[in-house]
């Protein structure tokens, strides 16, 4: 469950759990108690977040960490001019294994961002573009909290506290600092989101009540699960630290957690268990009511980040015009798509591609949807079926990486175009809409 109080030992280690406290003289089976702090220690008990692992050895037994190559992640966010334009991408390229082995770190590329990692505030989108495990590359990110949706090939996830089988239509959160390694079985693509400084919630549902949306039992978190072994060269701790990337070498497995305690855990959530909620009488709802977490900033009501989701759902609106209303927003909107096809785009928007409306970048349905929902008999249709759209949507202005607009090659420099064909419809004599057909 969300943001729950969880306990958890590796089976092979009955009671290795410290009963009644947290740090006795010595620990069950002699492990090392260690805290993960997620927040302050004076942060109010509602936002107070931390867990306590029981381990063979502190994580602080490694070599010093030294700087690496970053590849393709930056945090540089004025690496080109701004674009105020529609953007829009065809399918990341994900390397072949023949030609070139990826892992998971190799393969993350900054896509487009904005704010400061170091005082904390701000946020980055990446695509993951991979082929290949990170055997004995043990990552984590320090002043973030990501948010994983694998698009195509399935992601296990090693953890400090358990592993995690992530599919796509399935999503994972690993919070600031959690160590992880990550396999894949396939060329494989995904979208991350990295928020820096704040913590995903669910967000308040209001007047909807007590349940609805993202429900909090349907969050899963590992178990407890350790490694004890030695690999021929140790295992390279790799560390995000101030948006650089280091490594460290260990002799010991980061995954050497035998029991943990506590509400500071990573997580992951099926979209299929979402709950819809709809308007059922007339008109476009904004898409807020398909929230599955948010990332809050100081000011109410407005987010770092927000991931939202488009099910699959109905649509029975009566008189209205029933996809994505033409809008400018003062929010950016990031969108990809994990499977089938978005409502609002006929063509061009597929999956493992994505799109970008900074602030207030006009979009809005290409020219053929609006034809066609113009004219459509509104009777109960399903929408989306077999098909999900997401949107990352902050508050901040975000900025394209070079590797964004240039080395990806998959910028598409004719999405314009989609709209090109709109005209008016306007008929200054007679105020009667047209009637559908
Ligand atoms: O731009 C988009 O396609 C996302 C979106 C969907 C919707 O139903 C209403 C507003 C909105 O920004
Ligand atoms: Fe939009």
């Amino acid at each position: 469950g969300f943001g729950n109080e969880c306990a958890s030992e590796d089976p092979r280690c009955p009671g290795s759990l410290p009963e009644g406290q947290n740090n006795p003289q010595v620990c069950p089976y002699n492990l090392y108690a260690e805290q993960l702090s997620g927040s302050a220690f004076t942060c109010p008990r509602s936002t107070n977040k931390r867990s306590w692992l029981y381990r063979i050895l502190p994580s602080v037994s490694h070599k010093p960490f030294e700087s690496i190559d970053e590849g393709h992640v930056t945090h540089n966010w004025d690496e080109v001019d701004p674009d105020p334009n529609q953007l829009r991408w065809k399918p990341f390229e994900i390397p072949k294994a023949s030609q070139k082995k990826v892992d998971f770190v190799s393969g993350l590329h900054t896509l487009c961002g904005a704010g400061d990692i170091k005082s904390n505030n701000g946020l980055a989108i990446h695509i993951f573009l991979c082929n290949t495990s990170m055997e004995n590359r043990i990552a984590h990110h320090c002043p973030v909290f990501f948010c994983s949706v694998p698009q195509k090939g399935n992601l296990l996830i090693y953890t400090e506290f358990g592993k995690m089988l992530v599919q796509p239509n399935e999503i994972c959160v690993i919070q600031r600092g959690m160590r992880f390694s990550i396999d894949v079985f396939e060329e494989t693509r995904g979208y991350l989101l990295e928020v820096y400084g704040v913590h995903f919630e669910l967000p308040d549902l209001g007047p909807i009540g007590a349940n609805g949306l993202a429900n909090p039992r349907d969050f899963l978190i590992p178990v407890a699960w350790y490694e004890d072994r030695q690999v021929p060269g140790g295992y390279t701790v790799i560390n995000k630290y101030q948006g650089k990337l280091f490594a460290a070498k260990q002799d010991v497995s980061p995954f050497n957690v035998v029991a943990w305690h506590g509400n500071y855990t990573p997580y992951k959530y099926n979209l299929k268990n979402f709950m819809v909620i709809n308007s059922v009488a007339f008109d476009h709802a904004d898409p807020s009511i398909f929230t599955v977490l948010t990332a809050k900033s100081v000011r109410p009501g407005v987010a770092i980040a927000d991931f939202v989701i488009f099910p699959p759902r109905w649509g029975v609106a009566d008189k209205t015009f029933r996809p994505p209303y033409y809008h400018r927003n003062c929010m950016s909107e990031f969108m990809g798509l994990i499977r089938g096809h978005y409502e609002a785009k006929q063509g061009g928007f597929l999956p493992g591609g994505g799109s970008l409306h900074s602030t207030m970048t006009p979009h809005g349905p290409d020219a053929d949807c609006f034809e066609k929902a113009s004219k459509a008999k509104l009777a109960p249709e399903r929408i989306a079926d077999g098909t999900m759209a997401f949107m990352f949507e902050s508050s901040l202005s975000l900025a394209v990486t070079k590797w964004g607009l240039k080395a990806s090659r998959c910028l598409d420099e004719n999405y314009y175009k989609c709209w090109e064909p709109l005209k008016s419809h306007f008929t200054p004599n007679s105020r009667n809409p047209t009637e559908p057909n």
